[in-house]
């Protein structure tokens, strides 16, 4: 749906270039929601312009629906863009017009019929849950409410992609939540591709299929939500990751753990997919001479699918132990055993 093809863009500041976007490949396919993330000046911005080419690239190509929008004619272009909605951290909407005007809006500029505006308005604000506040102003709403206002305008003209620029930014937890909920129903309910650009990752896991992980602009790594936060691979992912996933061994679990006479063995044993629900530790306390102190874990959910991360500590004679660990390794129910210390 949206193909980024080694695409570029180049600033000049005071005569230096400055790569915001640099050699970005990425394939976001028709229905997908799709997260870049990355630190201030990464790049988001210039990527998500690049879209509905509010920014041209200086090289490469974006395709949208298989169509170069840089080489378009104008018309064309005006048709495409039509097709491509924007949502942003500070809402934009107009402050002199109600709900209901600010939502009907680009039908009006499109001269859309009366009858017709009504009809397509009073739908979407039924679908955000705005449908008692059409004829309230802006200043009138919640930061949540002025969103999904936002959101109302851009369905409108029934678009086949949503950007989100910071969307859920300026808004508390418990609003960012059911703006997400919301943008899930919308890819749901319509089949809208969606691509959101943001800096937290919490929102990443709690919405998107797949993330791209964007510095000094560039796609330092991506995948889909379980692969990248299952396995981060580049330190500045896994620091990502690790703002939503605690999985390293709190300091007064290892002090206690260390003060411990006869050595340490603790591990850290992943648990994905399927194996999540596994009682392989339980087996293991059974079938071999060994004690299994659970220190410290967690089991989350990615995109629907469990997701454990368990501190364990096998007390026992040490060839017990290694027999032990040698079950949990080989069991298909584990992916990787660790040894954090001992
Ligand atoms: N119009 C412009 N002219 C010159 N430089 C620009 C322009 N727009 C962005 N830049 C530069 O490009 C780099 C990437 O900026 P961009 O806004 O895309 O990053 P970002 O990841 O979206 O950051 P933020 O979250 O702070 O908006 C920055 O160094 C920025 O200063």
């Amino acid at each position: 749906m949206i193909h980024f093809e080694d695409v570029s863009k180049v600033y000049e500041n005071d005569g230096k270039e400055l790569r915001a976007v640099d050699h970005v490949d990425l394939r976001i396919e028709k229905g997908e929601i799709f997260g870049v993330i990355g630190f201030s000046g990464a790049g988001k911005s210039t990527l998500i312009r690049l879209v509905n080419l509010i920014e041209a690239p200086s090289d490469g190509k974006v395709l949208v629906d298989g169509r170069n929008l840089a080489a378009l004619p104008k018309p064309e272009l005006r048709k495409v863009r039509r097709k491509i909605g924007m949502i942003f951290q500070h809402f934009n909407l107009l402050e002199s017009k109600t709900v209901y005007q600010n939502v009907a809006f680009p039908l009006s500029l499109a001269k859309v019929p009366k009858k017709e505006i009504e009809a397509r308005v009073t739908e979407i604000l039924e679908f955000v849950g705005l449908e008692d506040k059409a004829k309230q102003y802006p200043d009138q709403l919640s930061g949540g409410q002025k969103q999904r206002v936002g959101i109302a305008r851009a369905l409108t003209t029934s678009p086949e992609i949503l950007l989100c620029d910071e969307a859920t930014s300026a808004l508390d937890p418990q609003t960012t939540k059911s703006i997400l909920d919301l943008l899930k129903r919308v890819r749901d309910q319509y089949n809208i591709t969606i691509l959101m650009i943001t800096h937290e990752m919490q929102v990443i896991k709690e919405v998107c299929d797949k993330v791209a992980v964007m510095e000094n602009g560039k796609v330092i790594e991506q995948g889909t939500i379980f692969d990248v936060f299952s396995n981060p691979e580049h330190p500045t992912t896994k620091n990502f990751v690790r703002t939503v996933m605690q999985d390293d061994i709190p300091a007064s679990i290892l002090k206690q753990v260390e003060g411990r006479a006869g050595g340490r063995h603790v591990y850290r044993v992943t648990f994905l997919r399927e194996t999540a629900g596994e009682p392989i530790l339980s087996k293991t306390a059974k079938n071999f001479d060994v004690d299994v102190n659970v220190l410290y874990g967690q089991i989350t959910e990615l995109q629907g699918v469990p997701f454990g991360n368990l501190i364990v500590e096998l007390q026992g004679e040490d060839a017990e132990i290694l027999r032990a660990i040698h079950f949990i390794q080989s069991s298909v129910a584990v992916k990787e055993v660790v040894a954090d210390a001992g």
